[in-house]
């Protein structure tokens, strides 16, 4: 069968740390492990644990970042939480490169910068249900200090708010259920337009 129309275009998800943008990721790649690839970013953030470079990221130094900045290497790049993050051209082409469909997971300022560009992805926006379940998701996690959930939140709130604003994210997925969120997100990942969920009010 003949990928839909929108498969073609890169996929780029964005929505708040904690929000579950990996562990739909990682549900859609073990269903299909030949149709997505992950566009693999840059980061000067150090690894978790269990984290390999050039997999999850290229882990760089902040001089080697600002250096590829000035090559103009990347599409779009942020400092998110004391951290530099980027994707370069060059990992969205090598996998469009392979037939498959790009994914990139980004922060809403590099939506912001991937608006200037050519790139025309289809944007989804991953939405906790309520600034609350976020917090405790975080927590939860166990992979951040409390000042780093603190700092995690706050953007959040701004994220949100972008994410509220007229037009810029074509679906939105709320991540309430796994389940019922993974439906909608293989949905969107496969090249179907649904109509996606609504926006939670922001304050819990
Ligand atoms: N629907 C859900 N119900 C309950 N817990 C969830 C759900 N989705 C994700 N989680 C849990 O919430 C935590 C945050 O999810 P995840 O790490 O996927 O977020 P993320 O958006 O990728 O964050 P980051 O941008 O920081 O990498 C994880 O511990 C995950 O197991």
């Amino acid at each position: 069968m003949s990928p839909l129309p929108d498969f073609l275009r890169p996929l780029v998800l964005s929505g708040p740390s904690g929000a579950g943008k990996s562990t739909l990721l990682q549900r859609l790649f073990a269903e299909f492990p030949d149709k997505f690839a992950f566009s693999v970013s840059h980061t000067t953030r150090s690894p978790r644990p269990g984290e390999t470079d050039g997999k999850q990221y290229h882990f760089v130094s902040r001089d080697s970042f600002l250096q590829l900045i000035d090559q103009g290497a990347f599409i779009e790049h942020a400092e998110f939480s004391g951290n530099f993050y980027g994707t370069s051209f060059q990992a969205v082409n090598s996998i469009s490169d392979l037939g498959r469909r790009c994914i990139l997971d980004i922060e809403v300022q590099g939506v912001r910068q991937i608006k200037n560009t050519s790139l025309n992805p289809v944007y989804l926006f991953v939405s906790p249900p309520s600034l609350a379940t976020l917090r405790s998701r975080l927590v939860a996690r166990g992979t951040e200090s409390q000042a780093a959930v603190d700092k995690r939140m706050k953007t959040a709130l701004n994220e949100i708010s972008y994410a509220k604003e007229p037009g810029p994210h074509d679906v939105v997925i709320v991540n309430d259920d796994l389940d019922r969120a993974y439906a909608l997100f293989k949905k969107v990942a496969l090249g179907e337009k649904p109509a996606g969920d609504v926006l939670p009010p922001l304050d819990d």
